[in-house]
Formats: structure tokens, sequence, C-alpha cells
């Protein structure tokens, strides 16, 4: 039986990817495509929404579904509202929106105590291989005598609203806690003065429609290192939030990353 899944934020750039590719994949039945009860596209397919052909289901606000599992990509309040929906009603979340506050993501912790919950700021299989890559490298270089600088550039498309991404938040928290780097620095100007050894920089890039790109610079005396990925298109994350659907779906409530569910 393919599985009931819901998509929360569905009209958005990743929610109609997240639409289309689900109606193509046999494992999944979508049943409810949510949006703000003031959308204006609500009522609408959401599949034609997509570009994915009419798939027989209106766009709708936030209400009760037989769904097994949901995928949000939305915006911190909306997905804060749909946490507590999925409470309520006991399903499996996906959470890929990123840009919480503290508060929110303690709402999100306590949330994945009755529910499992899968929050990660990448859902792309590739930028969780290199957030293993960064974890060796901090570790093999944590001792260098003679230091390594790391700096994280991200390029994302104009309309993004969060900076810096909640995946190179998540790089640097891996570069922090491997190599005792407890600083940060975001961007430079005027004259800051010569760079600390426990710093990290952030360098947040806004352009056209980069759908997303990031750099881990280790840069040493004579030479440097630089990991970079770089999304060609949203499906990797559509992709991986759908896979991560279908591993949180029978798991004991508790909060997951796409670590685990990719096996990395
Ligand atoms: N983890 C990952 O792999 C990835 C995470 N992201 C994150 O996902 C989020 C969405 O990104 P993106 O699709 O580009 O953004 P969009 O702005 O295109 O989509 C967000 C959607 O959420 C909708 N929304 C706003 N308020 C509500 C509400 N109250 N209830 C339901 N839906 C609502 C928006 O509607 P409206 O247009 O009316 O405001 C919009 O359709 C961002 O936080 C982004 O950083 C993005 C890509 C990958
Ligand atoms: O807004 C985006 O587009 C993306 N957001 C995520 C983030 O903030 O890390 C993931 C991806 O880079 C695309």
């Amino acid at each position: 039986m393919p599985i009931k899944l819901a998509v929360h934020g569905a009209a958005g750039r990743m929610g109609q990817r997240v639409v289309a590719c689900a109606a193509a994949d046999q494992g999944f039945q979508i049943v409810a495509a949510h949006e703000s009860v003031d959308h204006p596209q609500l009522g609408q397919d959401a599949g034609t929404i997509a570009g994915a052909g009419e798939l027989g289901l209106q766009l709708s606000a936030v209400t009760d579904s037989d769904a097994e599992v949901v995928i949000d990509f939305s915006v911190p309040n909306a997905s804060i509202t749909i946490v507590e929906h999925c409470v309520k009603q006991g399903t499996p979340l996906v959470i890929a929106t990123t840009g919480f506050s503290d508060q929110q993501i303690n709402t999100i912790h306590q949330a994945a105590e009755t529910i499992p919950v899968v929050f990660a700021p990448s859902m792309s299989p590739a930028v969780n291989l290199v957030m293993k890559l960064t974890e060796i490298a901090g570790g093999a270089l944590k001792d260098l005598p003679t230091g390594v600088d790391v700096e994280i550039i991200e390029r994302h498309h104009r309309f993004k609203e969060d900076a810096p991404s909640g995946t190179a938040l998540k790089f640097g928290e891996i570069v922090a806690n491997a190599m005792d780097k407890p600083d940060v620095t975001h961007g430079r100007e005027g004259r800051p003065g010569q760079r600390s050894a426990g710093e990290i920089g952030y360098h947040a890039v806004r352009t056209g429609d980069n759908p997303g790109e990031h750099t881990i610079i280790f840069g040493m005396l004579g030479e440097t290192i630089e990991l970079n990925v770089a999304a060609s298109n949203r499906d990797c994350y559509a992709q991986g939030a759908l896979m991560a659907a279908k591993w949180v779906l029978n798991k004991p409530a508790g909060l997951y990353g796409m670590a685990e569910v990719l096996g990395f």
C-alpha cells in the first residue's frame, strides 16, 4: 500500500517539488496539500500548481486527514502549527524548514517526545555526506600547530529569507564541536583587526535562482582545503525528504536527523 502523505507548504518552491516527486513515486499517495488559511491558491489542484498534472487534490488549510506522515517545507511559525497538529494526531513528521528561534526549536524537541520527527536543515544526501567529511576534516586538523581558519560560504537564491542558511549553521556547529572554535563572525567590514583562531566566519551570498551551495574552507599556512557541495535543482531536497518520510513512518517517538535516515 502506498504511504499516505501530507505536504505542508505545498505551493511553495520546495512543496511543489515534493508534490511532483511524490506523485511520480508509486510508494506515496498524497492525501493532503496544505497552505495558510489566506493562501490565494486554496481550492486549486495541488498537482496542477506543482506542474505535475491534475491529482484531484485541492490545496487546503491545515485540517485533519488520514495522512500517515507529514513533510513540512514552510516558514517557522507555520511549522510550529503543523508540529502541534501532528502531536495531536500522533502523526510522524519530517521538518525541513529552517530559521527557527531557540524557543521554536524547544517546541520541536518536546514534540519529539510524543511523535517521531526527522528535523534537518538539509535533506540532501550529498550535503549530509559533506557534513561527515567536515567532521572528519575538522577532527584531523584540530591540533595543527600553525592553525586552521574555517570560513563557511553559502550561496542561495534571492528569495531566501533566513541567513545564514540552516545548513551553514549546521556546518558551523560541526566545526565548532570538532575543532573547539567557540566564536562566530558574520562577514567583515571596516578594520576588524587580525582574525582570531577561535572564530568561524560565515558569509551568506544571495543571487538569482541558486538552489543552494555550501563551501567549507579550511585555510592553513601554505595550503587550503575546500569542501564544496552545490545543488543544481531542488529535487535532491525533495527526494531526501521523501526518503525521510518512508524511514520515519514506523519509528518510535524521538528526534532524528538525516544522518540516521541515510545510515551515515
Ligand atoms: N531542509 C532542506 O533540505 C531544505 C529546506 N528548505 C527550507 O524550507 C523552507 C521553505 O523553502 P521554500 O520552499 O524555498 O520557500 P517558499 O517561500 O517558496 O515556500 C514556503 C511556503 O510555505 C507557505 N506558508 C506560509 N505560511 C504558511 C502557513 N501559515 N501555513 C502553511 N504554509 C504556509 C508559503 O506560503 P506564502 O507564499 O503564502 O507565504 C509558501 O508557499 C525554508 O525555510 C527553506 O530554508 C528549503 C530547501 C531545502
Ligand atoms: O532556502 C533554501 O533554498 C534552502 N534552505 C536550506 C537551508 O537554509 O539550509 C537548505 C538548502 O540549502 C536550500
